[in-house]
């Protein structure tokens, strides 16, 4: 049997471009290291681009949106119709990334895999319906193995159309209601964590909500025990839009494509796809600590250090795309500075 596509090799780091950007670091017109996480974030970003001097001009942001039968067990705090309502909302431009994707001048993609209240054929968005929502993963696994492989090839076809687009980074980010739990059902099945350490409020649920969200991860795990590799368990307790984050996340490591990493969700997805393949994890950066309880554990699994701790709650890729003018300012000092030589200073 041929392996999938998923464990096919990642793309390797350039050191020599790495081993050259260090140097170039160390001639610049600063105390060596004072500029912090900015150098090692230049140095990494070299590898990746395989080049001396990094640049971070071409964003590209793919939304992936979708329901989830879990939504009935009442673990959100808005109404399941709200997942596709905000699919129209990022296609008008009104929603927190739409704003942040023009500020940034980064490309917006909103791909529809599947929404209870499917708002049909809209301008920008792509439709990638698979069914209009997961099974509710206390009762069966949220996906067939079909639905499974397309998502991950969905996911993997956006990364596809951000290369041909010529982006220098991939943000992946998502939209559906009731995605924390399916995240933390996730995150407490690849990492045999309990349901009361890694869920959270998500939109704002009270503490009974909470209470209901956790008896549902208990139930669904229970009911899912035998799923033991990250596929099954992706397939048994994810959604669509996980999946699709799942895969683009791999597809963008075995391209050379470097990956910014948002909140708890797309961290559950980026744990998954390091657990089909090891090697994606080089290419992954980490935007920011999320205020859902259960990130930071994820983060450590992954041995993350995000660059930013705001409190966010969001999702949407809302979190990587405010990282991204520090990822820019890092590449803009490393190739503007003037080293030593160039501005007569002493070095020390
Ligand atoms: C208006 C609105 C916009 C959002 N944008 C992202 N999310 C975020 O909240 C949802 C997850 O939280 P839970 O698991 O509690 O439902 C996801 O859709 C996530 O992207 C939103 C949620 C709402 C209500
Ligand atoms: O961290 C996130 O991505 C997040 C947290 C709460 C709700 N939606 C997303």
């Amino acid at each position: 049997m041929t392996p999938a596509w998923w464990s096919r090799p990642c793309a390797s780091f350039d050191t020599a471009a790495a081993g050259a950007a260090r140097i170039r670091q160390q001639s610049l017109t600063k105390p060596p290291g004072s500029l912090g996480a900015l150098e090692d974030i230049a140095i990494r970003l070299a590898a990746m681009q395989a080049v001396e001097r990094p640049a971070m001009k071409r964003v590209w942001i793919s939304v992936f949106a979708a329901d989830h039968g879990v939504a009935a067990e009442g673990v959100s705090a808005f109404p399941q119709v709200v997942t596709g309502e905000m699919v129209r909302n990022f296609s008008s431009g009104g929603a927190a990334i739409s704003v942040l994707a023009r500020s940034l001048g980064a490309r917006l993609d909103v791909v529809n895999l599947g929404t209870v209240n499917d708002p049909g054929e809209i301008r920008g968005v792509t439709r990638a319906v698979i069914a209009p929502q997961t099974a509710n993963f206390c009762e069966a696994p949220a996906m067939t193995v079909e639905q499974l492989d397309t998502a991950l090839r969905v996911g993997a076809e956006r990364v596809a159309q951000a290369l041909e687009d010529g982006a220098d980074l991939f943000i992946g980010g998502e939209m559906g209601i009731a995605n924390t739990t399916s995240a933390a059902a996730l995150a407490c099945a690849l990492l045999g964590e309990s349901p009361a350490m890694l869920a959270g409020a998500g939109t704002g649920l009270d503490g009974d909500g909470i209470a209901r969200k956790i008896a549902a991860i208990e139930r669904a795990l229970q009911r899912h025990e035998a799923a033991r590799d990250p596929l099954e368990q992706l397939r048994c307790v994810g959604g669509f839009e996980i999946a699709a984050l799942t895969g683009a996340f791999v597809a963008a490591a075995q391209a050379r494509m470097p990956v910014l990493v948002d909140g708890f969700i797309t961290t559950a997805a980026a744990l998954t796809a390091v657990r089909l393949n090891p090697e994606v994890r080089d290419w992954l950066l980490f935007a920011h600590r999320s205020h859902e309880r259960g990130h930071a554990r994820l983060l450590d699994a992954l041995q993350a250090q995000p660059l930013l701790d705001l409190g966010l709650r969001l999702g949407e890729a809302s979190g990587a795309a405010i990282a991204v003018p520090l990822l820019r300012l890092a590449c803009e000092l490393h190739s503007g500075m003037a080293t030593f030589a160039q501005a007569g200073v002493s070095q020390g």
